[in-house]
């Protein structure tokens, strides 16, 4: 910071709250958000009521000051020493300063030395329900000159509509992040964190549908671990589970943002690849197999050693039929896998 902010600081103390200040400010998550037409029509709105060039809706962080909307001057955010508005955020009252040049607190600020040379400045803190002023709606003029009662008065109306469309936009996020949580409980299995088999049928039915009408292949891979039962009975169920997790985990890791692998059944595991055909599903089944051969499992000091079986399906518009028959394909195609030895790749 340069000595000449650091004066400007020392003019303007942090309120004694501003911890709590700006702990309330972060519950709105609205810093770094773009602003949208609602909050520019409000500062439009602001300009016009006051019958001056410019208006501001600002956020007033621990050192910046950032500029949610803004009317008549482009402004993304400035030094909180720099701003007006750090004077603002220090009460609850409005802040009306008639002419900068000549206040000693703001004779000095680029925006009052430098182009474009502002002159009035009136503001009126956004104030929480909690009573944090979290930042202004404010408005300047490059002429001196003071706002009427009138004026006033709207620009303090303006700003409850600025703090309202805060929460609303707050509220809607927080609802956006609650229904994302409830649709991914809804479709993800807890212990692999894979789809579970509804959201896995549902995927199903969308890829043939799309398989059909783009006239790609589509492929589908069954993945059954090999003696589970024995894993369960010498190990344990909690090991098993622990198990089933870590090939979770694994397939998740080795598939494309595009496919989809879910949990089919207990230990039996489904991954569609869409656009994929029978060679490549083949090879991609082939590198699975042998990547959950080589994962290292243990309970307590010994190793559990963990092999599968895998079957692949196919299909590509020629011959497409349904959901049901690609999964029955790669059903049959795992139980050859299981009858030729296990821990290989049929299909
Ligand atoms: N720990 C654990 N076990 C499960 C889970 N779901 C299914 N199982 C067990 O998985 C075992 C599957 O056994 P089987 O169908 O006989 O097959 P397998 O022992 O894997 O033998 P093959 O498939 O023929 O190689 C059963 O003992 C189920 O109880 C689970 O979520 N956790």
């Amino acid at each position: 910071m340069s000595a000449a902010e650091n004066t400007v600081t020392m003019l303007y103390p942090r309120p004694a709250d501003d911890q709590s200040r700006l702990a309330a400010l972060y519950r709105y998550d609205a810093l770094e958000t773009a602003s949208c037409d609602d909050f520019t029509f409000l500062t439009e709105l602001a300009a016009k009521v006051c019958d001056v060039p410019y208006a501001f809706i600002t956020l007033v962080d621990a050192e910046r000051v950032f500029v949610k909307s803004f009317t008549g001057l482009a402004v993304d955010s400035m030094p909180r020493g720099q701003c007006y508005c750090s004077l603002a955020v220090l009460g609850d009252e409005a802040t009306e300063i008639c002419d900068l040049s000549k206040d000693a607190r703001t004779a000095g600020m680029p925006l009052t030395t430098e182009a474009p040379f502002m002159r009035m400045y009136s503001s009126v803190p956004l104030t929480t329900s909690d009573g944090h002023a979290i930042g202004t709606l404010c408005v300047m003029n490059t002429k001196a000159g003071c706002l009427s009662t009138a004026q006033r008065e709207m620009l303090r109306k303006l700003a409850r509509q600025v703090m309202a469309l805060l929460e609303l936009r707050a509220n809607e996020k927080a609802l956006k992040a609650s229904m994302d949580e409830l649709e991914m409980l809804a479709t993800t299995d807890e212990l692999t964190g894979l789809h579970n088999r509804r959201s896995l049928m549902n995927r199903l039915k969308f890829e043939v549908a799309r398989t059909r009408r783009f006239r790609t292949p589509l492929s589908a891979v069954m993945v059954d671990v090999d003696h589970f039962k024995n894993i369960n009975d010498e190990f344990g169920h909690q090991v098993g589970d622990e198990v089933l997790a870590a090939i979770g985990r694994l397939v998740r890791e080795n598939v494309r943002v595009i496919d989809v692998a879910g949990r089919y059944g207990g230990e039996e595991l489904c991954i569609l690849l869409p656009n994929t055909p029978l060679d490549g599903a083949r090879k991609f089944a082939e590198t699975l197999r042998s990547r959950i051969e080589a994962q290292v499992h243990s309970a307590g000091a010994r190793t559990v050693p963990v092999t599968a079986s895998l079957g692949v399906g196919s299909f590509n518009h020629m011959d497409i039929d349904d959901a049901e028959m690609l999964l029955k394909q790669a059903d049959a195609a795992l139980y050859r896998a299981k009858t030729n030895g296990r821990n290989r790749v049929e299909g």
